[in-house]
């Protein structure tokens, strides 16, 4: 049997970063949402028992370091299954990018195979599985827009954000999230307000919403790699409402309400970065059928 499984992007409306915990991961408060920017995965059983990752991408390891690999591994594993499955994964998000790219590969991924070896998982299980590839993976199992705190993996659902464009571009480097955490210094950085974002986001206010985006890693990412605010500063004269990194980035978007100006930036953008999407914000959440 074959199946097919999209794994969306994901952007960070507002991302707070509160403490550096024993465990050595960062206490977050953040606010995230897919968008309609997706890899493509396609499972096939196999009668072999095997794990095999087919990708055609350079920068996408075939082997256990993949997300999707480490999806199926555990779910083999935790199950005690002799399950086979060849794991193709068309990528459309760019690779290390602040976009989730890998953790929702990993997601969907979970989603498919609870189908297609019949595992009659709930979602909440296979967010509690997924918590243990990667901090993101618990949220792109559900997609949709939520309040994500703990390291990440505890997600807790509100409604999709005011209706409008998200340009999005990405400069050519990739960054580490590991190492953006690592220098991250909380004595001196602004941070967002995740509240009033989430007030913004229930009274449907895209006024409110676009004056409160805000991301404490931008302090790291834009010192370290300076074309990431070039491009935001970019963004802002080609007249975006809001503009933000994703993530730890490099990432940048920009929020927009009408077509006439989504169609300018992503033109003017396209002049500096070869990777440009213009996309909407996925309202819906992921289901099991
Ligand atoms: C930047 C974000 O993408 C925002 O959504 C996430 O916080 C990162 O999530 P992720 O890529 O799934 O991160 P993981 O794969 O769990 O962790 C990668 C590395 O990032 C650091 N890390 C990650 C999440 C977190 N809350 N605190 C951390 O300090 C750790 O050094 C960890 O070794
Ligand atoms: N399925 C996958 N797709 C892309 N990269 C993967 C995948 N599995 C493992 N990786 C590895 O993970 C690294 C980070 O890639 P990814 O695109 O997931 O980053 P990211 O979007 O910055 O993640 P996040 O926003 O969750 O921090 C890559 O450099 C790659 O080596």
């Amino acid at each position: 049997m074959r199946l097919l499984e999209k794994a969306p992007a994901k952007i960070n409306l507002s991302l707070d970063v509160l403490h550096k915990r024993p465990d050595g991961y960062h206490e977050v408060k953040m606010i995230m949402t897919t968008i309609d920017l997706a890899d493509r995965i396609e499972l096939s059983e196999r009668r072999d028992g095997q794990i095999r990752i087919i990708s055609h991408n350079r920068y996408v390891p075939d082997d256990s370091r993949n997300l999707a690999y480490q999806a199926a591994s555990l779910l083999k594993e935790r199950y005690g299954l002799n399950k086979g499955v060849s794991i193709a994964i068309t990528k459309m998000i760019p690779v290390a990018a602040g976009l989730a790219g890998g953790s929702s590969d990993a997601a969907a991924t979970l989603r498919g195979l609870n189908k297609l070896w019949q595992l009659g998982l709930s979602l909440d299980e296979l967010a509690e599985i997924g918590a243990e590839i990667g901090s993101d993976v618990s949220f792109c199992v559900y997609g949709g827009t939520a309040l994500a705190t703990g390291r990440g993996e505890i997600v807790e659902h509100i409604p999709a954000p005011p209706h409008c464009w998200v340009v999005l571009a990405k400069p050519t480097i990739g960054v580490s999230t590991a190492e953006v955490y690592n220098n991250l210094n909380l004595e001196n950085v602004k941070h967002p307000d995740v509240e009033g974002m989430l007030a913004a986001i229930h009274d449907n206010s895209y006024e409110k919403m676009i004056g409160l985006v805000g991301n404490v890693l931008e302090s790291v990412t834009l010192k370290l790699y300076p074309e990431v605010s070039h491009i935001k500063d970019q963004m802002k004269r080609f007249g975006a409402d809001a503009v933000l990194m994703s993530g730890s980035g490099p990432t940048v978007f920009g929020i927009v309400q009408y077509d006439s100006r989504m169609h300018r930036i992503y033109n003017g953008l396209r002049g500096f970065c070869d990777q440009v999407f213009a996309v909407r914000i996925l309202g819906e959440r992921n289901t099991l059928d």
